[in-house]
């Protein structure tokens, strides 16, 4: 087990959603884990004005999702937990000087024992990073020789990509490269990792894994949720900002990826940077027109519940045309995946929520068994990311009797057979890792950058474009039907069900 040095975290932004939905419910776990250093606290810092006591009261003791989470925990674990939470009042404004700051910051660094070490999470709108990074900066809050000093960053990074490589190098003026972490929660999913040891850990994927047996690639992020309270901050992002840039295309990289020279943060991520930079920018407006769908969920019916469409949400304009479902065809250029295409898609107000990544595979160079009833394409590796974690291998084999009749089977994992661990949830393992600063998980500036250069493209062509279209689903079915067009020729989208080895997208001729 790695180690983690005393520390004391500052949150930025500490009064907001974040910090009382998904970092001290994680931080909680990690302590009762026993995995947190003797000496850490946390100190919240933000304009809304609290004491410590309230702050713990807030965050910790009437925390209703700490409330929902830890039903059956004795109060006083809860109390123990909150003694280490401190909270400064930032005095109205993040773009001030953070003496008193720093002079709170050095007391409690003496009176609770975290040795210098300083990990600070952004946790405000994007728009203060830099702001936050320059003030701390100005204070000396920056320099190491008194402990080290690191800096978590949350999603968006950028909102294109001139904005992000602005933001980069923002940050890189007050901090070293070194000392920012750039949040993916993507990458604290546990099946996404496992996507770097099905690959390389084992000889009998690793050889298939390219365009001599690979067909295609096909990836499906579905919520059944809409845009719920968010609606402000999605009708400027989008299913391409939110969801593609980020998570999906970190995805990608790690199908994409050629095999690391051992797992040291910056060997894996160099080969990521690699692989983001060979996928095929589209550069010219037909082949966006031709590679790429875009739609909006439609109000509708389900079960009698009435479901509001995208533009009946609260914060939605009227006239809208952000993508809630984005379809992506694209190919990488390299001698791996030559021709090889890809499809991927991320959508709200899909009939399921579900996550997975399927290999599709050639079929074999001749077909001895004419009566097979099933085509060999039928080979697929499916790595279900969530929920109902696990991998599924699709395979033919012989109907008991006479003849070749050949049938398909399933060879099936799931991470729930590993009962005796316990999985680490996303933003737990991701603050670990920083605590213990270690950047594996964490985008660097370069791999941003290349992710954005690669998506810029199409947010200008659906932006300002000719003949660009918007298409419409209704809630609760699988996309526009448009969207089959993208795969047409191909085959067809998957359309998982709820449970790994539901697949009512199967399809004979597939
Ligand atoms: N919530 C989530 O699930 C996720 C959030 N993120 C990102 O994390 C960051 C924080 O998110 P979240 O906690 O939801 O955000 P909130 O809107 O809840 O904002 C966090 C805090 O930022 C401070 N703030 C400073 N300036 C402003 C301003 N102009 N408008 C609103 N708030 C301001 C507020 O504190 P005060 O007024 O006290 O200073 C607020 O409590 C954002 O960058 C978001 O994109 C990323 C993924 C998921
Ligand atoms: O980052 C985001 O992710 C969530 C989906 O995360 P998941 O872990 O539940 O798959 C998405 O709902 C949100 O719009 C996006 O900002």
């Amino acid at each position: 087990m790695k180690n983690t040095e005393n520390q004391m975290l500052v949150i930025f932004g500490a009064s907001g959603d974040l910090t009382a939905r998904k970092l001290v419910p994680a931080l909680f776990n990690l302590y009762l884990d026993k995995q947190l250093p003797e000496n850490f606290i946390v100190l919240g810092a933000s304009r809304t004005n609290m004491t410590d006591a309230e702050f713990r009261n807030k965050v910790v003791l009437e925390s209703s999702y700490l409330q929902e989470k830890f039903k059956d925990l004795k109060e006083d674990h809860k109390a123990t937990f909150a003694n280490r939470f401190f909270y400064e009042d930032l005095g109205g404004d993040y773009d001030t000087d953070y003496y008193t700051l720093k002079k709170r910051i050095e007391a409690l660094n003496d009176a609770e024992g975290t040795e210098g070490n300083i990990m600070y999470y952004l946790s405000t709108p994007p728009t203060l990073y830099e702001t936050i990074a320059k003030n701390l900066a100005a204070a000396g809050l920056n320099t190491q020789n008194n402990g080290w000093k690191r800096m978590i960053v949350e999603k968006p990074f950028g909102y294109d990509l001139e904005t992000a490589k602005k933001l980069n190098k923002g940050l890189q003026n007050y901090f070293k490269e070194s000392q920012i972490y750039r949040i993916d929660h993507y990458l604290g999913k546990e099946t996404v990792q496992n996507l770097l040891v099905t690959r390389f850990a084992n000889s009998i994927f690793e050889p298939l894994w390219n365009r001599n047996y690979i067909n295609h690639v096909e990836i499906t992020n579905a919520e059944s949720v809409g845009v719920e309270k968010r609606g402000g901050y999605y009708d400027s992002s989008g299913a391409l900002r939110d969801m593609f840039q980020n998570h999906l295309l970190q995805i990608v990289s790690l199908i994409v990826m050629e095999p690391p020279i051992g797992d040291h943060p910056e060997e894996i991520r160099n080969e990521k940077v690699k692989a983001l930079k060979s996928l095929r920018i589209m550069k010219d407006d037909k082949t966006i027109h031709d590679h790429t769908i875009r739609a909006q969920y439609m109000g509708s019916n389900i079960d009698g519940k009435s479901i509001k469409g995208y533009r009946e949400e609260d914060g939605v304009a009227k006239d809208s045309l952000t993508e809630t479902y984005a379809a992506i065809k694209f190919f990488v250029d390299n001698w791996r995946w030559k021709d090889v295409p890809f499809y991927v898609r991320t959508a709200k107000r899909m009939p399921t929520k579900v996550t997975e990544v399927v290999i599709h595979f050639k079929s074999p160079h001749h077909q001895i068994f004419q009566d097979s009833g099933m085509q060999s394409k039928d080979n697929k590796l499916i790595i279900r990311i969530q929920p109902d974690e696990g991998i599924l291998v699709k395979f033919g084999v012989k109907v008991p009797g006479q003849g070749f009749k050949v049938e398909r089977a399933n060879l099936d994992f799931y991470y729930s057979s590993l009962a005796e661990t316990h999985v680490m949830e996303a933003y737990e393992r991701l603050l670990l890792d920083a605590m213990q600063g270690d950047a594996t998980l964490y985008a660097r500036a370069d791999e941003v950058e290349a992710a954005w250069e690669f998506v810029n493209p199409i947010l200008d062509y659906w932006k300002n474009g000719t003949d660009v279209r918007m298409y419409g689903y209704a809630s609760g079915v699988w996309g526009p039907v448009n969207a089959d067009e993208l795969i047409d020729g191909i085959g067809m989208w998957r359309n998982p069900g709820p449970n790994l080895t539901d697949d009512p997208g199967f399809c004979v001729l597939c």
